[in-house]
């Protein structure tokens, strides 16, 4: 696998606390890889970190070969961090055109493709105080691409965006992994959107990676089977604590070993079968059992570390 960064040992404490500790992953070149955690799982110093804009207190990085920090491998890259800030009183056009000075100029018919193709077209004239969240992050991806970087970090991009906008930029990030070889690493919050954008991932959790692989295999390994039956009360009754109902069908926890005899059963218990169909697991269950998370106390304690 040719990769595109390769990560060793790398930690980064403030005071007390560990924001990446030990971390050590690979991620390949070309397609999407998604990076998700917890709040304070360690996403944001690790892209910052990635970027030289912040020291790690050990270990080391490399990115596209170069040590991280590399101008050579830093120009090549783009990123945006978070909702991005720009000087409330220049105009969106304004914005690319300074920022593309910043990267030694971009091309003036670049910068008017990018701003069509973020949307922002009508709005390239007005203020960038006036603007909304989404506008801004919309913005803060033209910066990033506009430069045509061969890999791009994109942090939370679609916070903030309305769901038109979610499934523009989710077409973007694809083309620019699929049509222009662009190797994109997105973290995100929003784990429908990742699970259809991302080819891999990596789940983070105290500073540490606790699963990575490709988003097909994380959610294959918790698969299991929907059916339509009925008398739905006796596929019930048969199934026992295997089963739990969703809506008008029923979901078995059930191995692929297990389904004749348990569909046998099924059918020797008077139970009609309209429909069966296998389903994998959603990122969001592999997230929720990997990182421990309820979604309502402080952050979980799970934290193997795994080298990627
Ligand atoms: N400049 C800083 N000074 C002190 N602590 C910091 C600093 N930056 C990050 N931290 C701490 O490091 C940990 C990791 O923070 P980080 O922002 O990397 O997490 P994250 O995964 O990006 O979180 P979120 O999902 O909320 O964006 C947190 O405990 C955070 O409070």
């Amino acid at each position: 696998m040719q990769t595109v960064i390769e990560i060793r040992g790398l930690t980064k404490t403030y005071g007390t606390v560990k924001a990446l500790d030990g971390l050590t992953l690979s991620i390949p070149r070309g397609g999407v890889y998604g990076i998700l955690g917890p709040n304070g799982a360690g996403k944001s110093t690790l892209f910052r970190t990635l970027l030289g804009l912040i020291r790690p207190t050990a270990g080391e990085a490399t990115v596209m070969g170069g040590r991280i920090g590399d101008p050579a491998a830093t120009r090549r890259m783009g990123s945006m961090i978070e909702t991005p800030r720009f000087p409330p009183f220049m105009t969106a056009r304004q914005v690319l055109v300074w920022l593309g000075y910043a990267h030694g100029g971009v091309a003036s018919s670049d910068i008017e493709a990018w701003l069509k193709r973020m949307g922002l077209a009508e709005a390239a004239d007005r203020r960038v105080r006036g603007f909304s969240v989404g506008m801004l992050q919309r913005l803060g991806v033209a910066a990033a691409l506009m430069t045509k970087p061969d890999l791009v970090i994109l942090d939370e991009p679609t916070s903030g965006m309305d769901p038109p906008g979610i499934q523009e930029m989710r077409a973007l990030i694809r083309s620019l992994a699929d049509d222009d070889g662009v190797t994109v690493i997105l973290a995100s919050h929003q784990l429908q959107e990742v699970q259809r954008v991302c080819d891999r991932v990596a789940i983070f959790n105290k500073g540490k990676v606790i699963t990575e692989g490709r988003v097909s295999d994380l959610t294959a390994s918790g698969e299991r089977l929907r059916l339509s039956a009925t008398p739905l009360a006796k596929a019930m009754g048969v199934l026992g604590d295997k089963a739990t109902l969703d809506g008008d069908a029923l979901i078995a926890a059930l191995t692929r070993a297990e389904t004749p005899a348990a569909i046998r059963a099924l059918v020797e218990a008077g139970v009609d079968i309209e429909e069966a169909r296998w389903i994998g697991a959603d990122l969001e269950d592999v997230f929720m059992s990997e990182t421990g998370w309820t979604g309502v106390q402080g952050a979980p304690d799970k934290g193997t570390d795994h080298a990627g």
